[in-house]
């Protein structure tokens, strides 16, 4: 039985080792030995990206695009598409990962061409946050992007689509964006783990 009047032994908890147990083409699984902060050895398993590349910071970027026209009310783009993990579609701010020598703001306007057709500048980009940390080290940036709706490269906007099949877009009023910005936000962490990805029901 421990004694309370001992001092805990405490020291800063790092990462040991790192073994690979299986690995596929875009996601691999690891056991994570660690030292925890009460001086413990432990494994975690841990799920990476096999395309992370070594000189960036995230993963992916995430794009709020504001959508904005002469006499209309202001819109957030928002994409739906089939996700194979959810079993289902999924309504989503557009995303996607960042390629080698890109920055995240380059990204998310190629991302956003791609995904939506649209032509945008960024007028921000947030520093580096995680999605699920207790089951990967995956990280984002959240870019946001105005969109010149009277633009007429934006007129007609036409998807890029490759591989990945087909995208619905989907345009939020802003108020109603707000409002769950304002019920889910307190921090950009909790914003980008609860808000990039919505689960859409289909019909
Ligand atoms: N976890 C994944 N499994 C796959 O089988 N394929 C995957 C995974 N993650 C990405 N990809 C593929 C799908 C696309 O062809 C490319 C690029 O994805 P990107 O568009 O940049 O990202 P998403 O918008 O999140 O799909 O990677």
């Amino acid at each position: 039985m421990s004694n309370p009047e001992d001092p805990k032994v405490t020291t800063t908890p790092h990462i040991i080792k790192e073994e690979v147990l299986a690995e596929g083409k875009w996601v691999k699984l690891e056991q994570t030995t660690y030292l925890d902060p009460a001086g413990n050895t432990r494994t975690w398993e841990t799920a990476k990206r096999t395309t992370r590349r070594s000189n960036t910071e995230a993963d992916g970027v995430g794009i709020i695009a504001l959508l904005k026209r002469t006499l209309h009310k202001d819109c957030v783009v928002m994409v739906k598409q089939f996700r194979p993990p959810m079993g289902g579609s999924t309504l989503e701010f557009p995303a996607g990962l960042i390629d080698e020598g890109e920055t995240a703001a380059v990204a998310a306007l190629r991302e956003l061409k791609e995904e939506t057709g649209y032509k945008g500048e960024v007028v921000g980009v947030t520093p580096v946050t995680c999605l699920d940390p207790g089951l990967s080290n995956c990280t984002t940036q959240i870019a946001l992007v105005n969109i010149n709706g009277d633009d007429v490269e934006n007129i007609h906007p036409t998807q890029q689509l490759g591989d990945g099949g087909e995208f619905h877009l989907v345009f939020s009023s802003q108020m109603h964006f707000s409002l769950w910005t304002q019920i889910i936000t307190p921090t950009s962490i909790v914003f980008s783990r609860v808000c990039r990805s919505y689960p859409f029901t289909t019909r």
